[in-house]
C-alpha cells in the first residue's frame, strides 16, 4: 500500500512538472497548439494506423525535448546565474536539441498530410 501511494506521488510530480511547464514555457504552449493541430488534421484526413503512430511520436519527441529543455535551463540557471561558456553550451545543446525533433516532426508533417491534402485541394 506504501508502495502504492509512493507511485501516486511520483506520477503527481511527473504531472506537476508537466503543467508547470505548460504554464511557464511559451515554447511548449506553441508546440502544444502545433500538437493539437496535427491531431486535427490526422483525424480530419483519416490518416491510417502506421500514419497515426508516426504523428504520435512527432508529437511525443518535441514534448520530451521541450520538459528536458526546461529541466536543463533551469538547473544551469540554479548553478550559475552569471555568464558561463559552460551554462551557454548547455542551453544552446538543449535547445537544439528541441530544434532537431522539431525539424523531424516538420518533414514527418509533410510524408503524412502532404499526400492527403494534395489529394483534397488540387485532386
Ligand atoms: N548563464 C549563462 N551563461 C552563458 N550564456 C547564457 C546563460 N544563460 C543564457 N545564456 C544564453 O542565452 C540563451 C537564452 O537563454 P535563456 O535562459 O533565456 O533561454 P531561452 O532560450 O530564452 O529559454 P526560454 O525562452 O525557453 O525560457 C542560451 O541559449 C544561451 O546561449
Amino acid at each position: 500500500m506504501k508502495e502504492w501511494r509512493r507511485l501516486a506521488r511520483s506520477f503527481g510530480y511527473a504531472i506537476e512538472g508537466i503543467v508547470q511547464t505548460v504554464k511557464t514555457q511559451r515554447n511548449m504552449q506553441i508546440h502544444l497548439v502545433a500538437a493539437i493541430l496535427a491531431l486535427a488534421a490526422a483525424w480530419w484526413l483519416e490518416i491510417d494506423r502506421v500514419e497515426w503512430i508516426w504523428v504520435l511520436i512527432a508529437i511525443t519527441l518535441v514534448l520530451v525535448m521541450e520538459l528536458v529543455n526546461t529541466a536543463i535551463e533551469a538547473v544551469v540557471d540554479l548553478v550559475t546565474p552569471d555568464w558561463h561558456a559552460k551554462a551557454k553550451v548547455a542551453k544552446d545543446a538543449a535547445a537544439g536539441a528541441v530544434l532537431a525533433a522539431a525539424i523531424l516532426s516538420i518533414a514527418i508533417g509533410i510524408a503524412v498530410f502532404g499526400p492527403p491534402l494534395y489529394e483534397k485541394f488540387v485532386g
